[in-house]
Parts: structure tokens; C-alpha cells; sequence
């Protein structure tokens, strides 16, 4: 067993992996050898995370995963004088092994309750076993009670598996979970009030951990898996070898930025980079040449030797004070094929016009926001990436969700978020270069590339701004050198880095992040 994200390779399984895993594994062991070791590690881990525990609640499922928590109860029950399980399911449709396990538990003289414990204090501990990759729909009454006590409640908490009701594989929850399916219960929880369970309300200070088995899965890094798992452990149960014996489909990110390093080199020798972007509205007195700046200023701060600024806004100053070191200058004037553009930031309709050129001339881009909106109007722009592609040049495309469900044709964002893997993957497929789908568990992928999942970056990067600064950082590496899926990788995971380095109690704004890239 090991913290996932602390080991020098971390990857995650599809859920159709990690049941082919969990098959050949059980196949070469004995009935339900593999469900008491996952019992054993899961009484094992909890021992750990709340050695003080006045009580320890089991919630148990109508499945495996339910399962898991019986074995576990039965070494809890040994070691602890205060383990009381609730058990949600039907006797008749459990799986053998599972119900081989609430046997044994009910042999073992394990404490059965139909209700949860009435007091639940800091320091106690209740154990997530309710359901686990086998999730196919919202819990609801009984179940999402417990849920929902469990995550608001002020004792840690520890999700087997997965956390109940989240898909280990898109990272989304359940659909319809917390939303008007609410009772009263023990005085914690109102009727319909909880707008977000992810995070316990009453207590945030909850700690959460979730310990997976076998593999790690994807659901648990990105979308509302980071929230609902807190911190990961993985325990693969003895079954390395058939583990290993399955390719992974995503690799967590650990790339890094690689910047020139010669002694002798000059300014012109380390990359040039011009921002294409900040258009105006004199009508309506509307000016987006910041975002210029903020993707300009991080370009700088990400090594590039020089950086050039094309404002589309006529009225916006060209010079900035405080980032002296940017030179306007018009894309006409600047030799295309030796320049990364990074282009859109803030470039509202206007940068449509400027677009095919870039796309023509332009060996290595990257592609932003009103950037991302052009292109997905147009078809014959979805054809020049691909003749990019072919050419062997190098592009980079950075939408947020609603930016990649403009490029897919879904209606809305929520449509990409609820399969953000598969949108990532959909995008490379039709566009053909490199795509770093924005959120909370950024996704890296390319043509031929493995999947990238990263995990550093918190809801501080949440503000206006940070998405060009990452636009401008992945252009400086590039222009630096280092191929696009690379720097896709390695700017993503530093500029995330500079939100969880940011001290707690202080504000965090794009620029601040640019500085410290
Ligand atoms: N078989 C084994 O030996 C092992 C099983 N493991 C555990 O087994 C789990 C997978 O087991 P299962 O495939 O049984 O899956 P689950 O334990 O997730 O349960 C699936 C069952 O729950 C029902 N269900 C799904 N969503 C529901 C909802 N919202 N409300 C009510 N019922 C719902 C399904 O119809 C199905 O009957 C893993 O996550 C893991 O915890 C691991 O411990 C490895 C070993
Ligand atoms: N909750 C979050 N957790 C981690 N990263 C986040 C979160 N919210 C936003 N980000 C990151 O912040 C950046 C926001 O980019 P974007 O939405 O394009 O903003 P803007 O257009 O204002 O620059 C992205 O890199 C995104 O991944
Ligand atoms: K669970």
C-alpha cells in the first residue's frame, strides 16, 4: 500500500482494465482470497488514519465493494471496541463473495445496526463501502442518506475504492446525487440543502482519503474527483503482476519545463514568442488587451528570449509599464516560420481575420480561447490543422470545457465535464494536435501520445486571467524547444505548482502566477 500520487510512477486503469485485472487475479487465487486482502488493508489503513477513533461506521453496499467492508469489519471488530456496520441490500442478489463475507461478519459477532451511530465526533471515523466501480446510477434514499451524513459529518472519512457514486472512470457523480433526494437526518442535514456534498459543509475541514485497490483509476483525478477522494492510497493487493500486465490509459503528469542552459546564448538564441490577441470595442469602451499582457508577461517569466505583442485593440497603449520588456509589433513584421504564436487571448472576433495566416506560416501555435471559437465555426480551418499536422508543425490547443464543447458541437459544458477523458481524446482525434483540456484534473493528450492527468492546481487558478498566463508559458517552452505535448505537459503541471505553493491566506491573480512560473 502507498500514497498514489507520491510513487516516481503513478497511471491510472479504465474500469474495463481494472475488471480484466480483478479477473485474472481472482482466477489464480482462491475463492474471496482477494476480498479479505482487501479487508485486511482497508482494517490495516484505517487503524492508521484514526487511531483514536471512539467509533468506526462501516456503511456497506449491495455489492463487492460492500464486501470490502465486511472483511474489514471482521479484523476491526478484533482490534476495536466500537465497530458497528449498516448494511444496504438484499441478501439475495448479493455477489458470492460478498455474501460470503456478511456471513462470515455476522459469525464474527460483528455489530449490525439498522441506523448510523447518532453522534459522529472529530476523531471518529466512518468507512465508505457502499459502492464502488460498479456505480451505474445516483444513490438515492437510504444510501445517499448515509452518503450524506458521512460526507458531512465532522469525523475523517474513508471512501473503499472509490467514493460511492462518482464514476472511477469520468470523475463526475452520479447524476441527480444531493438534489432534493434529502431527509432530515440526525439534525445535520436539511431537506434539498445541500448544493454541493463534494465538500463536507458543516466541516470542511473533513480529512478524506480514499483507498483504491488494484489500479489506479482516472475518476479520482479529474472533474469532482478530487474533492470527493481527498487524499489517494493504493493498495494494488498483491496483484502487481497482472496489473502490470495491462496497459495503463493515462499517466499522472510529471513533466517538467526544460529551459536553455547554454552559457554563450543570447536573447535570439532562446525562443521568440508573440502574443496574437486583446482586441477593443470603442463603441462599447470594452478593451481586452490585459489578457495580452498576462500571456506576454508569462511568456517572459517562462524563459523566452523575446516576446512580441500584436494588439488587435488600435486604442490600446503600446507599452506597459509594468512588463517593460514586451515589444508591440505587428505579425506582418516578424518572420512567422521562426516565431511560436500563441494566439486568441482576448482576440474576441477579430483575430478571426488573422488566423489562416498563422496557420500557414506559423510552425508551432498555440491556440486560445476566441482562437478556439474561430476555429470552431469553421470547417476549413479543421483543414488546415490537419495539413499542419501533416507537415510535421507543432499545435497546441488550450480550451476550458465550454471552449471544447463549442470545438466537439455538444450543447454545453456540462457535456463535456461528464466524460472530460473522452472529450480530450475526441478533440485529438478530429483536430490532430496536441489538447489540454482546462479544470480541476487538466488533461494532456496528443496524436500517438499517452494520456496525461494532472494533478497539481486548486480552484485558486479559478479567476480571470490564469488561462492565458498557462497559453503564454506553453508557447515560451515551445519556442525554447521542447516539443508541444511536452511543453503542453510541463506548463500545466508547473503553473498548477504555483497554486498550491501560493500561501493559503493570501489572493492569487494571474499575474502573481506568471511571476512565479
Ligand atoms: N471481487 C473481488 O474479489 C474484489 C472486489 N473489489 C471491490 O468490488 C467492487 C466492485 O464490486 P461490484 O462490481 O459488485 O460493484 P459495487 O460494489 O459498486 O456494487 C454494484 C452493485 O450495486 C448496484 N448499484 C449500482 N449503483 C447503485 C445505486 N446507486 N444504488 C443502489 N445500488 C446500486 C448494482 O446494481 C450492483 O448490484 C470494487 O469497487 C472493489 O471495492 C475489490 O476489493 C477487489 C476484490
Ligand atoms: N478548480 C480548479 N482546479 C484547478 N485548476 C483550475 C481550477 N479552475 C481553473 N483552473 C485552471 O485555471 C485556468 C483557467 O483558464 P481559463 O478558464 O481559460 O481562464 P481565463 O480565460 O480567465 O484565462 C486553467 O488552467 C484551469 O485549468
Ligand atoms: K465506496
Amino acid at each position: 500500500m502507498h500514497r498514489f500520487l507520491s510513487a516516481p510512477v503513478a497511471v491510472c486503469h479504465s474500469i474495463e482494465a481494472t475488471r480484466l485485472i480483478e479477473a485474472t487475479a481472482m482466477a489464480d487465487l482462491p475463492p474471496r482470497a482477494l476480498m479479505q486482502r482487501a479487508g485486511q488493508s482497508l482494517a490495516r489503513f484505517a487503524l492508521a488514519v484514526a487511531p483514536h477513533a471512539r467509533t468506526i461506521w462501516i456503511a456497506c453496499g449491495p455489492g463487492n465493494n460492500g464486501g470490502d467492508g465486511m472483511e474489514a469489519a471482521i479484523h476491526l471488530r478484533r482490534l476495536h471496541p466500537n465497530v458497528v456496520v449498516t448494511w444496504f441490500g438484499d441478501m439475495r442478489q448479493l455477489p458470492s463473495e460478498a455474501k460470503q463475507a456478511l456471513e462470515a461478519a455476522m459469525e464474527a459477532g460483528v455489530t449490525f445496526a439498522i441506523q448510523p451511530p447518532d453522534s459522529l465526533r472529530p476523531g471518529d471515523l466512518c468507512i465508505d463501502a457502499l459502492l464502488g466501480i460498479g456505480a451505474n446510477r445516483a444513490p438515492k434514499g437510504k444510501m445517499n442518506e448515509w452518503l450524506q451524513l458521512m460526507r458531512s459529518a465532522p469525523s475523517d472519512l474513508i471512501s473503499v475504492d472509490v467514493p460511492s457514486g462518482l464514476d472511477a472512470e469520468s470523475g463526475v457523480l452520479l447524476p441527480n446525487m444531493g438534489f432534493g433526494e434529502t431527509t432530515m437526518m440526525a439534525g445535520i442535514l436539511l431537506p434539498g440543502a445541500l448544493p454541493d456534498i463534494t465538500r463536507s459543509v458543516k466541516h470542511p475541514q473533513q480529512r478524506r482519503y480514499t483507498l483504491t485497490f488494484l489500479s489506479g483509476k482516472p475518476g479520482l483525478l479529474t472533474g469532482e474527483g478530487i474533492d470527493l477522494a481527498g487524499e489517494i492510497w493504493l493498495d494494488p493487493l498483491g496483484a502487481e503482476t497482472w496489473v502490470r500486465a495491462v496497459q495503463p490509459e493515462w499517466t499522472v503528469n510529471r513533466s517538467k519545463p526544460k529551459r536553455v542552459v547554454d552559457h554563450h546564448a543570447h536573447k535570439g538564441a532562446r525562443g521568440d514568442v508573440v502574443i496574437v490577441g486583446g482586441a477593443g470595442d470603442a463603441q462599447k469602451d470594452h478593451s481586452m488587451a490585459g489578457a495580452c499582457t498576462l500571456a506576454g508577461a508569462a511568456a517572459l517569466h517562462g524563459g523566452a528570449g523575446r516576446v512580441y505583442m500584436h494588439l488587435l485593440d488600435a486604442r490600446a497603449p503600446r507599452n506597459n509599464p509594468l512588463q517593460p520588456e514586451l515589444m508591440y509589433r505587428s505579425i506582418r513584421d516578424l518572420d512567422l516560420q521562426k516565431v511560436t504564436a500563441v494566439c486568441g487571448c482576448g482576440g474576441g472576433d477579430a483575430v478571426g481575420t488573422l488566423i489562416p495566416d498563422l496557420f500557414t506560416d506559423c510552425k508551432q501555435l498555440v491556440l486560445d480561447a476566441d482562437a478556439l471559437n474561430v476555429v470552431a465555426t469553421d470547417a476549413a480551418l479543421r483543414t488546415l490543422l490537419q495539413y499542419r499536422a501533416q507537415m510535421g508543425w507543432q499545435t497546441v490547443m488550450t480550451p476550458h470545457p465550454l471552449e471544447a464543447a463549442r470545438l466537439l458541437g455538444r450543447k454545453d459544458a456540462a457535456e463535456v465535464q461528464a466524460n472530460r477523458l473522452q472529450a480530450v481524446r475526441e478533440l485529438v482525434d478530429v483536430f490532430e494536435c496536441v489538447v489540454v483540456l482546462k479544470g480541476s484534473g487538466t488533461l494532456i493528450a496528443g496524436p500517438g501520445m499517452p494520456c496525461h492527468i494532472n494533478v497539481t492546481g486548486n480552484s485558486r487558478l479559478a479567476t480571470a486571467g490564469t488561462g492565458d498566463v498557462l497559453a503564454g508559458f506553453i508557447g515560451a517552452l515551445m519556442a525554447q524547444g521542447m516539443p508541444a505535448f511536452e511543453a503542453a505537459c510541463a506548463a500545466v503541471r508547473r503553473h498548477g505548482e504555483v497554486a498550491d505553493e501560493w500561501p493559503t491566506a493570501t489572493q492569487l491573480t494571474a499575474l502573481d502566477v506568471a511571476h512565479r512560473l
